[in-house]
């Protein structure tokens, strides 16, 4: 059997601070020749991190954070910083999200426990993964997938506005996630450049899901001004209600404007002039924007929520024909862990992607007991870190996470710094309408 080396022993104190304890005991096959225990990789990393005074002292200094090796500073935001990572056991790299729990008022940790709850219900590829949460009493740490190939914000500013065919592709993967999550009446409500990340193989990840709601009806309103003003839809500024998924796509209209033409639709020197200006809908799309794009511009940046169009309208216009879409388009019902692991009944595919999953499991040294133990839908824990991480591996190694390709695509050389925006990021804003 795949992994029979590492039965794991009984090794309760090593294993106390993660709920990893077993009940089965050391026999006579856990030892090598001299005498020695022979460790599977989970026992020796939590020996490791209750007994190894290197270990130890970086986990103090904040070197290691639970299972993760914390690498370098990747960025910050308002309540937060980023670092780079690696699991310890898979060596997968992560992007660790780490937050000063002193700093958060009632309000920020509100927001910060919808942001979990958010990404824990979403697994799309194109949507930034949640792979655990490890919380201590002072901070907090997001552990996330990584994506490596920075944001669209800087890459417009230095690089210049998007090739028509890299447009689409972008445009039809954010999309692809803002349908997913409306399906499952999540609103992001923070759409803009800098969200949006790549990963170093070029697919989108729509990341920051610090203002979104979870609506019980898509029609459901809401009155809390979210996101950043540039790109804001009118109804924020003033109606005292607004309906969720409209808002998004407002802001999917002002993100398209910008990929395709490098600049914002509605600026102004002052708050009250960029009110205006959203408010009349004043915007010019360049003459020189292909016709169906233009169209598609202008169906979204409509003063009036019901005229803007649907999502699924934007996925059947015209400019987004020659999009091949990967399956991602869809994807397949998120994988329960727990039904998994039970064996209920699955596709061939995911069968063939949870039985990896639990190969490699056992072969870190996870027994059924510690998975049966370990609930993988709760994400503080770090049996559902390395079984996420695990599982996104193999999606991954199946294609999961292809971009979409468009037919014919030539691509194009010319390139322009746009030192305007450079340094000019879009801060976003929280407050109660009305
Ligand atoms: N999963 C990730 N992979 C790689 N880089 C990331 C990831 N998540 C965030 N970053 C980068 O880290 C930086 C900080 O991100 P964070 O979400 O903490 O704040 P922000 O969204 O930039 O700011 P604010 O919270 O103030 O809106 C950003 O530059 C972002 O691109």
């Amino acid at each position: 059997m795949p992994g029979s080396q590492y039965r794991v022993p009984s090794a309760k104190i090593h294993h106390s601070q993660y709920s990893l304890t077993d009940s089965s005991e050391i026999g006579p096959e856990d030892e090598d020749a001299d005498g020695e225990l022979r460790l599977t990789p989970l026992q020796k990393l939590t020996t490791a991190l209750c007994k190894d005074e290197k270990t130890i002292k970086e986990l103090i200094i904040g070197r290691r954070v639970g299972f993760y090796k914390v690498r370098g500073e990747i960025g910050s935001g308002t309540f937060s910083r980023v670092k780079m990572a690696f699991n310890a056991l898979t060596k997968d790299k992560v992007a660790i999200k780490i937050l000063d729990k002193t700093r958060l008022d009632h309000q920020a940790q509100r927001l910060l426990s919808r942001e979990i709850s958010s990404m824990e219900s979403l697994q799309h590829p194109n949507v930034v993964r949640l792979y655990e949460v490890v919380d201590t009493p002072s901070r907090l740490f997001l552990v996330l997938e990584y994506a490596g190939g920075g944001d669209l914000h800087n890459r417009i500013c230095s690089e210049g506005k998007l090739s028509d065919n890299t447009c689409k592709i972008t445009f039809a993967q954010i999309l692809s996630a803002i349908k997913y999550m409306h399906n499952l009446n999540i609103i992001h409500r923070d759409l803009k450049a800098e969200n949006v990340l790549f990963t170093c193989s070029g697919c989108v990840k729509v990341a920051d899901f610090g203002f979104s709601t979870q609506v019980s009806n898509r029609n459901d309103t809401l009155d809390t001004f979210c996101g950043s003003p540039p790109y804001a839809a009118p109804e924020l500024f003033k109606d005292e209600y607004y309906v969720g998924p409209q808002v998004d796509v407002w802001a999917m209209g002002v993100l398209l404007f910008f990929m395709v033409t490098g600049s914002m639709p509605f600026r102004a020197e002052t708050m009250g002039k960029l009110r205006r200006s959203i408010i009349d809908g004043a915007y010019t799309v360049p003459p020189w924007v292909p016709g169906p794009c233009q169209r598609l511009i202008k169906g979204i940046l409509k003063p009036a929520p019901a005229e803007r169009c649907a999502i699924d309208q934007m996925l059947g216009c015209d400019w987004l024909l020659p999009v091949e879409f990967p399956w991602s388009l869809v994807p397949p019902e998120p994988v329960s862990p727990l039904q998994s692991l039970l064996d209920l009944d699955r596709g061939d595919l995911e069968e063939e992607v949870e039985e990896e999953v639990r190969v490699l499991l056992e072969e870190l040294g996870f027994t059924s007991e510690h998975l049966r133990n370990n609930p993988l839908k709760e994400s503080r824990s770090p049996v559902t870190g390395v079984y996420r991480i695990l599982l996104h591996r193999a999606q991954k190694r199946r294609g999961y996470d292809t971009p979409p390709v468009v037919r014919g695509m030539v691509r194009d050389p010319k390139r322009e710094g746009l030192r305007a925006y450079r340094g000019l990021r879009h801060t976003s804003k929280f407050c109660v309408l009305s």
